[in-house]
């Protein structure tokens, strides 16, 4: 269980939130919303341990992050708001390798299965300079689908995507929720999902 108590968030000279408190359990997912700028994304790099809080603490199993960093990481997948992949690479090199990277090689047959799932079927070898914004939003996406993580923390997921691949996501976050993960992530717009629904509002 992820919860977080009384966070707070300082950029430049600005408060941009306070007093933030949730909790997500397993087999719940958590919206964060609000309007442009009101610190979506520096909520989730915050949770993330990518960005310090003003204030407020967040606990992992019951446990501060602080004292349980390892345990917490290895269980946390993480994916911004950029699809952060290298462009020079293959989507399926970009997989291995952010697998490699997070520690959990991966072997080819579960990244090409993953990629196709994902509809990038005889995409997977080109550079993923010549693929669409939508279909880059896909090989980063297709970490999800080999990631053992428990709570999946996702900035924008569906951005760019077109119908089949939001259709595809929600698929694949229900999965994700039925075995039991937790999922936190941002959204401008309206999700239907299975497992347990919360939100939370940031900004006016
Ligand atoms: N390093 C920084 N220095 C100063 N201001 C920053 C910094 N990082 C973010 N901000 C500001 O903090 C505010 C919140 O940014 P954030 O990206 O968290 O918003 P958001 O709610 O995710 O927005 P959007 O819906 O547009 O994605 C913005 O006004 C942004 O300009």
């Amino acid at each position: 269980m992820l919860t977080a108590h009384g966070l707070a968030c300082d950029r430049g000279d600005r408060r941009l939130f306070s007093a933030v408190d949730f909790a997500v359990a397993p087999g719940q997912w958590l919206q964060v919303e609000g309007p442009n700028g009101a610190g979506k994304t520096s909520l989730l790099r915050i949770v993330a341990g990518l960005a310090p809080a003003a204030d407020g603490r967040i606990e992992w199993e019951g446990q501060p992050v602080a004292e349980v960093r390892d345990e917490f990481h290895a269980r946390l997948l993480y994916l911004g708001h950029a699809p952060s992949i290298k462009d020079d690479l293959s989507a399926l090199e970009n997989l291995q390798t952010a697998a490699a990277v997070a520690g959990r090689p991966l072997d080819e047959h579960t990244a090409l299965t993953a990629l196709r799932r994902i509809g990038l079927k005889g995409r997977e070898d080109l550079p993923t300079r010549v693929l669409s914004q939508g279909q880059k939003r896909r090989v980063a996406l297709a970490r999800l689908l080999c990631s053992q993580a428990r709570l999946w923390i996702l900035d924008e997921p569906f951005v760019a995507l077109d119908v089949a691949a939001v259709s595809q996501l929600c698929e694949i976050l229900d999965e994700h929720l039925t075995r039991g993960g937790m999922l936190l992530f941002t959204s401008h717009q309206a999700v239907q999902l299975g497992g347990t629904p919360s939100s939370l509002r940031l900004g006016a």
